[in-house]
């Protein structure tokens, strides 16, 4: 560990080896979150065919023009046209003539407007009616008479063929993310599957012989192993399939072994602890200057504050990204931030890698001088702004100690501190990293 890397520099080395992955054919639903590869067009345009957005009567303009509730238009009812295409015989609303209509339904031949049931009397005589009387309940009152009691226009409440996507035009550009609403359209278009970046496998190991799983009991000197559980969650919430390894005892055999074991099911390997100065620090050991097939993991200390110590390299036949978190809890948490999730978004697909920062008015204690020429990351609880107010405002949840973990969890913003800023106090202008 020589020179000094800038957060940026170290960034740029990761995200330069990264490609966004191969496109699979997915499953609409298994495809939510993952990013579209190609333009989707539209086969046929949407909705399909003329129809109604009422329940009530397809009837023709003309033969209820001036219709009032004292002077109600009398029309025959020929029949029912439900969603689906059930209809009675082959409708054709003809002059004095209407056909009860559901929701969704073809608009029959004949007709150029829907009446809502609630401006008739449902056929059933008498005043305003405010539903259709149950087709099981009433077969009857699919036919006789109904009595219209205001006008509609030609193609009121009918929902016209293509007004919402016409054939051929483009319903989804290549790259679009796919969220619900998206899966919906292309749903409604009838695609099963779709192209798209699939989501990467990121794989957790976390490193340290002091470590035990949650629910063990701790002897004198040991811990939970907590980051190998926030960097798989971070992983899942970045949009990845992660798969969590437990703790590995600090022994560079067993490290190198279970990274060979664990690379034929990752695109990224995120290792937590070990990268540091000390006799035991079992990363470095295992990973570093291991040049040749294998590749090898460049290990450097970065101008950042928590995050200092980090590894990153390519590893394996395929040469799988391997990142080499620190092991204190907030510094790796900050660490998969700032790195790791860009470069699971790259290998997504996903624009931008970075968070968009945002600006916020500083308050509160706590805040003081921060180290020259290093950006720090203090945690931080983040307001929105108030109505007529530009910024937000962020206070500072606990201190800048790695160790942290319950000012973190407090926490729901990063306070980004550049290099040249040696002093904080209420009231400055920061930016903020939203967390989700
Ligand atoms: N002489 C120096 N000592 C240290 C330096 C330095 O420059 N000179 N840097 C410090 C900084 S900064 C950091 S960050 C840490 C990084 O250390 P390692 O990556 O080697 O991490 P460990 O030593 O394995 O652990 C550090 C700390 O975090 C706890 N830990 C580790 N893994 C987990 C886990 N999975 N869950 C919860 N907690 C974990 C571990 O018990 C230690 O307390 O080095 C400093 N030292
Ligand atoms: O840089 Mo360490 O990551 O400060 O705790």
């Amino acid at each position: 560990m020589s020179e000094t890397w800038s957060v940026d520099d170290h960034l740029q080395d990761i995200l330069r080896s990264v490609r966004p992955l191969e496109p699979i054919e997915l499953q609409l639903l298994d495809a939510q979150g993952c990013v579209l590869v190609d333009e989707i067009t539209v086969p046929t345009s949407l909705p399909p065919f003329d129809n109604s957005s009422m329940d009530g009567y397809a009837v023709r303009v003309a033969d209820v023009e001036g219709s009032t509730e004292a002077y109600p238009a009398a029309l025959t009812v020929l029949g029912d046209v439900a969603a689906g295409g059930g209809r009675d015989a082959e409708l054709t609303v003809g002059p004095g003539q209407a056909a009860r209509i559901m929701t969704g339904a073809p608009l029959p031949p004949g007709a150029e407007a829907v009446v809502p049931v609630e401006w008739t009397d449902g056929g059933a005589g008498g005043g305003p009616a405010e539903s259709m009387a149950p087709r099981a309940a009433d077969p009857g009152a699919a036919a006789g008479q109904v009595l219209v009691h205001r006008p509609v226009t030609a193609g009121q409440y009918v929902r016209e063929r293509g007004s919402d996507v016409r054939s051929g035009s483009v319903a989804l550009p290549g790259g679009t993310l796919l969220g619900p609403p998206q899966i919906g359209l292309l749903a409604a278009l009838g695609y099963a599957s779709v192209r798209v970046r699939p989501r990467p496998r990121v794989v957790v190991i976390s490193t340290g012989s002091e470590l035990v799983q949650p629910g063990g009991a701790l002897e004198h000197g040991q811990i939970h192993d907590s980051n190998s559980f926030v960097l798989t969650a971070a992983a899942r919430a970045a949009g990845a399939i992660a798969y969590r390894v437990g703790a590995v005892a600090d022994d560079p055999d067993t490290l190198r072994a279970t990274v060979e074991d664990q690379l034929i099911r990752a695109d990224i390997v995120v290792t937590s602890g070990g990268v540091s100065v000390g006799a035991y620090d079992v990363v470095k050991e295992a990973l570093s200057g291991v040049d040749g097939a294998d590749g090898s993991v460049d290990f450097r200390r970065l101008a950042m504050q928590p995050g200092k110590p980090q590894g990153f390299g390519l590893v394996g036949s395929e040469r799988t990204p391997l990142l080499a978190l620190p092991g204190n809890p907030v510094s790796s948490y900050v660490s998969f931030e700032l790195f790791v999730r860009p470069a699971i978004r790259a290998l997504m697909g996903r624009e931008p890698v970075h968070r968009t920062p945002v600006p916020a008015l500083l308050t509160g204690e706590g805040v003081g001088s921060s180290p020259a020429g290093k950006r720090q990351f203090l945690r931080g609880a983040y307001e929105p702004p108030e109505p007529g107010e530009k910024h937000g405002s962020v206070r500072s949840v606990g201190g800048a100690g790695s160790h942290l973990v319950a000012a973190l969890a407090q926490a729901d913003a990063l306070i980004v501190v550049p290099e040249e800023t040696e002093e904080l106090a209420a009231g400055d202008e920061v930016e903020v990293l939203l967390l989700d």
